[in-house]
Order: structure tokens, then sequence, then C-alpha cells
């Protein structure tokens, strides 16, 4: 069964019942409070659990003329009516050793019958009620469904619980926050379905039907209630309820509830003359009543408000995520037919972003007078006059095809071309997974090995939607066939909302690698760390460009690296002293310094070094902290030297290596450092400690690699083992 079906039954879903849900959840927010606040009332009597049920029947009796009943709640309050001295009748909350009264019965405040109402019925009665029943259980099927989503997107459900790559937050959030509330909505939806059919009577009868014989009630002489044993022998913990006689005719007896049994009493002997097991029914009506409502429980209440409001964050998050998907999934209505096109585009896409890319080679093919049909990889079918076939795919799941992909394999062995078509094939995927770009391997090798499709140029894979990764592979690929392509970057409005202004407060000159740092000072409190990002656009250019930040001093600090035809890069560049610029921060939690590992390693090559120079000057993080480093030159290093100098002096960095890929003395990379110092590495991933890898992809690779090696030699065990136990952070690009 294909993810579609899941996500599209999970969206039906919400899409039918997400008023009601939002109605239930505010509601369900408000009703959360009113058992804390009862809880945290003074009329728990300390150790009353364990009295006796006659001691406090003894209590009552020289206190009040008549005790008409008593009652214990599930906060464990006690109460009593009871006929008083002078003759009122009056119910209160009592003390149970002294049978004084405490306090008066809490009435339900007005906000909490409101909420009450709308939550059980919204106001409709019987038909009220029955919604509400149906969309507790089309809220158990939304949670069933995305259980099955997650399991898909984490590629099995053994991975459930296994990290989540952060894309977006919205997206993050809804897998992150599912997956801690999905047993209490589990809980909360079932108990609301069985609260709903206990409503309507479509559950077995709850009736408890007493048999006892005549002669139970054979008079006999009359034992004072309090020397009743039943009731010496009743603690107040198992008692619900106990209704006194009506009157003193032998034939009226004591209704005694406990909690799993009722029980009837001769009121003159203190005798059981029937005892009756609550039926399951009653029971499961209790448990699902205290579970829906989390009464008596001032941390169930707490778990049930969180869930509500959690299932408020999901209504947004949900609709959010659709509504984007929605606006990026589509492919430009076609200029030319299928039969008539000599270049088709075929794009894989599962949440949308491959289309932005896909759809800006398609409109270049079209402004170099070319006749272009688009399309997605599930409605592969003839084409005529095709003379190439270009195909975008991202990957989803772990390695697998995205929904609109699936049937790509079968369609080609079972589609006949009249013409042989040459192919390329471009990846789009994340190289935070470890199954990088795999799907458009897998379509990739499917056409190498069918005789009617050539090679046009080789597999490119593209990390992160890089515009310029793809704008390096196009121009190869209109080179290669002659053609000139004006491709254009997708409009991505550029959010201004968290926008904020910073002053250049110091930097440094171009080194001999064309690398600068600058340090920016923020014009009002933003709160950042380092290891987060700083989303800039220069000159309004839609496309987003990211810098590993440190924070230095409570200035940003950034290290650059200029490329000659760097929009970005040169535009830094170009700040004076004091020059104001805007940029967003970015929160990148996944690549904050650990808060509990007690030794970390910090691998980085090149530019990549930037947000380490921040931690390793932070003193108030107190982890034993060493620093690897790659350059390119002894030269390279000077920039960063008085930074790594200050970390020592502050005894806040334990030890630096370096290595450089110039020195003719001493050429090496960071990986060949890591090799030489297997000791470290070995010590700080066996104490539960964490390595931080910053900097180039390609250095990224080499050193994970080497760290493989070393867990497997020295600890057998292979780095994905640290991996899932998030020892391993990376922020590479
Ligand atoms: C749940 C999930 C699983 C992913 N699995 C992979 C993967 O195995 N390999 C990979 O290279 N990228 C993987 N990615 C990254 C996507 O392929 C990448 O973000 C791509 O740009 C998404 O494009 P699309 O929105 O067109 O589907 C995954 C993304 C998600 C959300």
């Amino acid at each position: 069964m294909t993810i579609s079906i899941w996500r599209y039954s999970h969206f039906i879903l919400a899409i039918s019942s997400s008023l009601f849900i939002l109605l239930a959840s505010i509601t369900g927010i408000i009703l959360a409070f009113e058992p804390i606040s009862n809880k945290l009332e003074p009329y728990a009597v300390h150790k009353a659990e364990t009295l006796s049920l006659a001691k406090t029947i003894q209590v009552l009796q020289s206190e009040y003329s008549e005790i008409i009943n008593i009652d214990i709640d599930k906060n464990d309050f006690v109460s009593a009516s009871v006929i008083t001295k002078e003759g009122n009748n009056e119910t209160f909350y009592i003390n149970p050793f002294t049978g004084k009264k405490i306090g008066e019965l809490i009435e339900k405040a007005p906000i909490f019958k409101f909420a009450t109402n709308l939550h059980r019925s919204l106001f409709l009665k019987s038909t009220g009620r029955a919604i509400i029943g149906i969309v507790s259980f089309l809220l158990l099927l939304m949670a069933i469904t995305g259980v099955i989503l997650i399991g898909k997107r984490q590629g099995g459900l053994s991975k459930f619980f296994s990290k989540v790559v952060k894309e977006e937050f919205d997206q993050y959030y809804h897998i992150i926050i599912g997956r801690y509330t999905l047993i209490p909505i589990v809980i909360v939806t079932i108990t609301g379905v069985y609260l709903s059919l206990e409503k309507f009577s479509l559950l077995p009868s709850d009736k408890i039907s007493h048999q006892f014989l005549d002669e139970s009630f054979t008079e006999t002489s009359k034992i004072n209630v309090a020397d009743f044993q039943l009731f010496k022998n009743t603690p107040l913990e198992d008692v619900e309820h106990l209704e006194f006689p009506f009157s003193d005719d032998i034939e009226d007896y004591f209704t005694l509830k406990l909690k799993d049994e009722e029980i009837l009493i001769n009121q003159f002997s203190g005798v059981a003359i029937s005892t009756q097991q609550k039926p399951l029914v009653t029971q499961a009506s209790n448990l699902s009543f205290v579970l829906h409502t989390g009464q008596g429980s001032i941390i169930w209440s707490l778990v049930l408000l969180f869930t509500s409001a959690a299932i408020l964050f999901f209504i947004y998050s949900g609709f959010a995520m659709s509504i984007r998907r929605t606006k990026k999934s589509t492919v430009p209505k076609n200029k030319h037919k299928k039969d008539q096109s000599e270049f088709i585009i075929l794009v894989g896409s599962e949440t949308g972003n491959t289309f932005a890319l896909s759809n800006a080679f398609y409109n270049a093919l079209l402004a170099a007078g070319k006749t272009v049909f688009i399309t997605e990889l599930n409605k592969y079918t003839t084409y005529k006059k095709a003379k190439q076939l270009i195909i975008f795919t991202s990957t989803y799941g772990e390695g697998e095809a995205p929904t609109n992909s699936k049937n790509f394999e079968k369609l080609i062995s079972n589609t006949q071309q009249k013409n042989s078509l040459q192919y390329s094939v471009v990846g789009f995927g994340s190289m935070a997974y470890p199954d990088y770009c795999k799907y458009a391997v897998v379509v990739d090798a499917t056409l190498q090995f069918h005789k009617n499709f050539i090679p046009n140029t080789a597999l490119h894979k593209i990390n992160n939607q890089s515009f310029s990764d793809f704008s390096l592979w196009a121009k190869k690929w209109s080179e290669h066939n002659g053609l000139t392509l004006n491709l254009e970057a997708p409009k991505n409005r550029i959010n201004t909302k968290n926008q904020k202004t910073f002053q250049l407060v110091n930097r440094t000159n171009l080194n001999q690698d064309q690398t600068f740092l600058l340090h920016l000072k923020p014009s009002k409190k933003v709160t950042f760390q380092s290891g987060d990002l700083l989303s800039v656009h220069p000159e309004n250019d839609p496309v987003e460009r990211l810098y590993s930040i440190a924070k230095l001093d409570n200035n940003i600090l950034l290290s650059i690296k200029k490329h000659e035809f760097g929009l970005c890069s040169n535009y830094f560049n170009h700040l004076n002293i004091n020059d104001m610029t805007t940029a967003t921060i970015k929160t990148n939690t996944d690549f904050h310094f650990p808060k509990k590992a007690k030794e970390v390693v910090m691998i980085a090559n090149g530019t990549g070094i930037a947000p380490f120079l921040g931690m390793i000057n932070d003193t108030t993080k107190q982890a034993k902290k060493y620093l690897f480093w790659g350059g390119r030159s002894k030269e390279s290093l000077r920039m960063y030297s008085d930074l790594i100098d200050r970390a020592f002096y502050s005894k806040s960095l334990s030890g630096f290596f370096v290595s450089f890929s110039r020195e003719e003395s001493q050429k090496k990379y960071v990986q060949n450092l890591i090799m030489e110092k297997t000791e470290i590495i070995t010590r700080v991933l066996k104490s539960g400690g964490v390595i931080m890898i910053c900097g180039s992809v390609a250095m990224q690779n080499g050193v994970l690699t080497t760290l493989n090696d070393i867990t497997s030699a020295e600890l057998n065990l292979p780095l994905s083992a640290f991996q899932d136990n998030n020892q391993i952070k990376t922020d590479c690009y």
C-alpha cells in the first residue's frame, strides 16, 4: 500500500473532524484545570485511607443525630450527608478522624460547566454527543494512520523512535510531539468513544442484581453500627459510598459500594446479605472516566492538558504542511503535447520541493525554443518524437521512491518506446540520510539495463535542493547538448518576518585562501548559540545562503570564503566597519554544544571551524573540548590563532590538533590526524561523549569513514551505533 493512501486518509480524517477536534481540545485544555484545582483543595486528610470505615461511623455518630450516607470521591475527599443535632439536613466534607465538618462541597465553576457541556455535546444534546463520539473515533484513526506515516517516513516501525531529520519546523515537531503524545491520545480517544457508547446505552447493562433469602432478615439483637466486623475490616481507601438504611425496619439494609463490589448489609447483625462484583462494564466506565478527565491526579491532568495543547498544534502544523505541499506540488501547464516534444522531463517528488528546480529547467528549455513536456514519473508513457528523457527525483523513507514515482520501474519495463531515448538522471536528496539520493541511483541503474535507453550525462546528486549545484549541472548538461540555457532561480518569497539588523564591528582582511572573519553585533537583543545558522539573502536574491555561526562576546562571528562569483561572499567582503546588514538567525538545535557530554571532539576543515571558535571560548560549557582542524597551510591558521590561544588561556580547550594539506613538510588531511589520535576518539565515544563535524561534505565523508574504521577496530561497533545514539553531530555543506 502506498504512503499516499495513508497520507490521504490522515488528511481526510483531519479535514472532516478538525473543527470539532479544535473545540474539543480547547475545552479539553480548560477542563484539565478542573481536577487540578479540585485536587489542590485541602480536603484530603492525611493518612485517612487506612482508617477503618467503622471508626469514621463512630465519630460521625457522636457528632450528629443521624447519618444518611458517606461518600469518598476520586480526590479522596470524604463527605457525609447527615442530620445535625439542630435537626438540619446537611452535606459537607468531613475529617474522617473527628467527624467534624471541614468544608462545603465544591461547586462546579460556571466556566467548567460551560466547557463540559461544549466538550461533551456541543450544547446539542444527543446529536452533539454522537458527533463527539464519532470525532473521538476519527482522532483515534488519525493517531493510527499517523503512526503508519511516521513508520513509512522513518523507514519502518522499528525505527519509530529513531532520530528525525529536521527539515521544516512544523513537520519536525508534528512528528516529535506526535511520538510523545501518541499513547495519551490513544487513551483519550478510546475512553472518549467508550463514554459516548455508554451514554447511548450501547454497552451491556451494568445493573447489579442482588439476590438474598428472606431468612437474611431474621431479627437478632441489634449491634452498634460502629461495631460491625465488616466495617471494622474495611479501610476508607476501598470505599466509594455507604448508604444508611432508610428506616429501622429489619428489611432495610446498608448499601456499601466498594471499588470493585457492592454489599448489602443487615442493619441489625452487620452481616453481609448479598455481595456482588461490580460488572466489568462499570469498572471500565470508572476507569474511562478517570483516564478521560484526569480526576484525582494532578500528573495525569497535566498530561491531558499537554495532549490537548498538542492536538491544537497538530491541527496547525498538519494544515501548514498540507498547504505548503499542495502549493509546491505542481508541474506547469504544458505548452507542447507529449507526442510532439523532443525533451521529456519526469519529476519524482514526495514533499514538492523538487518541482521548483524541475520547473525552472522546463522554463529554461522552453525559453531556448525547445519542445518540452513535463510530468511526474508515475505518468511515464510513450513519447513519439522524444529524444531526451531528463529525470529529476528525490528520495524518501529509507532510500525509497517518492510516492509519485513508485510505479516507474514497472512502467519502464511495460512501456515500449518506438525510438531509443537518451537519458540524464538528477537525484535530489540530503546528506543527512545514509541512503543519499538512492532512488535516483536505482532509476539510473534501471535505465542502464534497458536497451532502449542511452546515457546522455552521468547521474548527478544535489544536496538540499542547492540551486548553485543544480545550475552547475544544468550548465554541464546544456554544454554537452549544444544548448545555451538561462536558468532562473525559483522565486522563493523571502521571509522578512524574523530578519534582524547587525552592525559590522570587526573584520579581518582576506588571507591567502580568500577567507576572512566578520564580527557582527546585533542591534537588538537576540538569543542564539554557536552552531545556529545565519540565513542571508544578498541583494534580495531569493536563494537563501546559510552560514554556521559562532557566538563570541555576544556577537556573531562568521568565517567566510570568498568565491569569485559568489554573490553572498562578495557582498560580505565589501562590508566595512560600522556597515549594517540584515539576516535571520535560524536555531539549529541539532548542532548545539551537547549539554550532558563530559568530553566533546570537534572536527572541521576550512571555514567549518566557525561554530567551534565560539564553543571553545564558551567557558560556561564545562566539558573537555578537543579541536581537530584541517587547513591548507600555516598561513591559513593565522587568522584563527588568537581565538584558539584565548581558549587555551581560559582553560576551555584541552587539545588542538591541526593538519595542513599544502605544506610540503607535513602534508595531511584532518582524517589522518584523527587516525593518529585514536585513543581520544575511542575514549570520548566509549564514555558517552560527542563528536561534532563541520565543514565540507567531502571532509565529512572522509572523517566518517575514518571514524567507522576506528570504532570497528577498537570498539567492535560500527559508527552507526554511535550515530543512532546521537553521539555524532554533523553540519556540512
Ligand atoms: C522522511 C524523509 C526521508 C528522506 N530520506 C532520504 C534518503 O533516504 N536519502 C536522501 O538522499 N534524502 C532523503 N530525504 C531528503 C529528501 O530527498 C530531500 O529533502 C529532497 O529535497 C526532498 O524533495 P521533495 O520535496 O521533492 O520530495 C528524506 C526526506 C524526508 C522528509
